[in-house]
């Protein structure tokens, strides 16, 4: 990493992301999601945030969306606190796909039909099955306030537009998720778990809320504004290992060619990402390319990686 000092990133962010922001017409917001469609197609903002409390924003950066996939790295470490990890992978995978996020392909194809990883639909659904709580609503509260904790953003709340529109219209996700009961892969009410499901990824956060939890990660589990340890050490490097070979779907690989940080995205173009043992990023770009990924989002971590000589390979 290049030794940059906060001051000029400060001063390139604003004129990074103007770079980036042309592609985003190259891309489309997601519309599956009925309400998702809503979002600005140009809009691009990010957050940069380290351990000493320096922070550097530009774009669209204040701009709301929801949290999507990105929340699927924190329900499973949630899961990992609340079972442990033999019990919580013998029912998920750690291999990525090469298939797209929401496919349901290989679960009948390769034995033994367990997802092939968490950040997947299939295995998000899973892990979601995990959480401890006497009923979704103590469920999707724990999830909730554990969001609140790593974000340090007490007034975090879902939007629930979002919600209602996603578990209406959620017909692909139910049929994985009946299909996953129907293997024995997923224990308890169907429905039950996709509500706690859909609901974490309507969780609404800015690029400074996905800055602040990368922090997290690039710490090792230990939030560096107030000391307190909010994730043991052991589930920030399998997270990170998971962010770093499928958090991007199947463009992980050349994600990690081009960026090479341990990032997650979300259909509503979040991405949230970390420099280890620096910094949290958090960027927000609606306009997604082909694989899901925010366009000028993959773009403007791109650019940044280079500058800033961010990769760890
Ligand atoms: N890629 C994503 O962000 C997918 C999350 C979305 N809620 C879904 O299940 O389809």
């Amino acid at each position: 990493m290049l030794a940059v000092d906060m001051e000029t990133i400060r001063k390139q962010l604003p004129v990074w992301v103007e770079v980036s922001r042309p592609h985003a017409a190259h891309g489309k917001v997601a519309s599956y999601i009925p309400e998702l469609s809503k979002a600005p197609a140009d809009a691009l903002g990010v957050t940069i945030l380290t351990k000493d409390g320096e922070s550097a924003s530009a774009g669209d950066c204040g701009m709301r969306f929801t949290l999507q996939s990105i929340s699927k790295v924190f329900t499973l470490i949630l899961a990992l606190m609340d079972h442990g990890e033999d019990e919580v992978f013998s029912k998920v995978g750690m291999e990525p796909t090469g298939d797209n996020f929401n496919s349901m392909l290989k679960l009948e194809l390769v034995r033994p039909g367990i997802p092939f990883n968490p950040l997947i639909n299939a295995g998000a659904i899973t892990v979601s099955s995990f959480i401890r709580g006497r009923d979704p609503k103590e469920k999707s509260e724990r999830i909730l306030q554990f969001f609140k904790d790593l974000t340090g953003n007490p007034g975090l709340d879902y939007d629930l537009q979002v919600y209602r529109s996603e578990s209406e219209t959620g017909n692909l996700n139910r049929s994985i998720a009946y299909f996953l009961k129907e293997n024995g892969v997923l224990s308890g009410d169907v429905e039950e778990v996709l509500d706690v499901y859909f609901r974490h990824c309507a969780i609404l956060a800015d690029c400074s809320d996905l800055a602040r939890m990368g922090l997290v990660l690039a710490h090792n589990g230990v939030d560096p504004m107030t000391g307190q340890t909010l994730i043991p050490r052991r589930y920030v490097q399998i997270a990170k290992t998971f962010m770093t070979t499928c958090g991007m779907y199947n463009a992980s690989g050349e994600f990690a060619i081009q960026v090479g940080l341990p990032a997650k995205s979300g259909v509503s173009g979040g991405i949230l990402s970390l420099v280890p043992g620096y910094c949290g990023i958090g960027v927000v770009g609606p306009a997604l390319n082909d694989k899901g990924n925010s366009q000028a989002g993959v773009h403007l971590m791109e650019h940044m990686s280079r500058e800033l000589d961010w990769s760890m390979f």
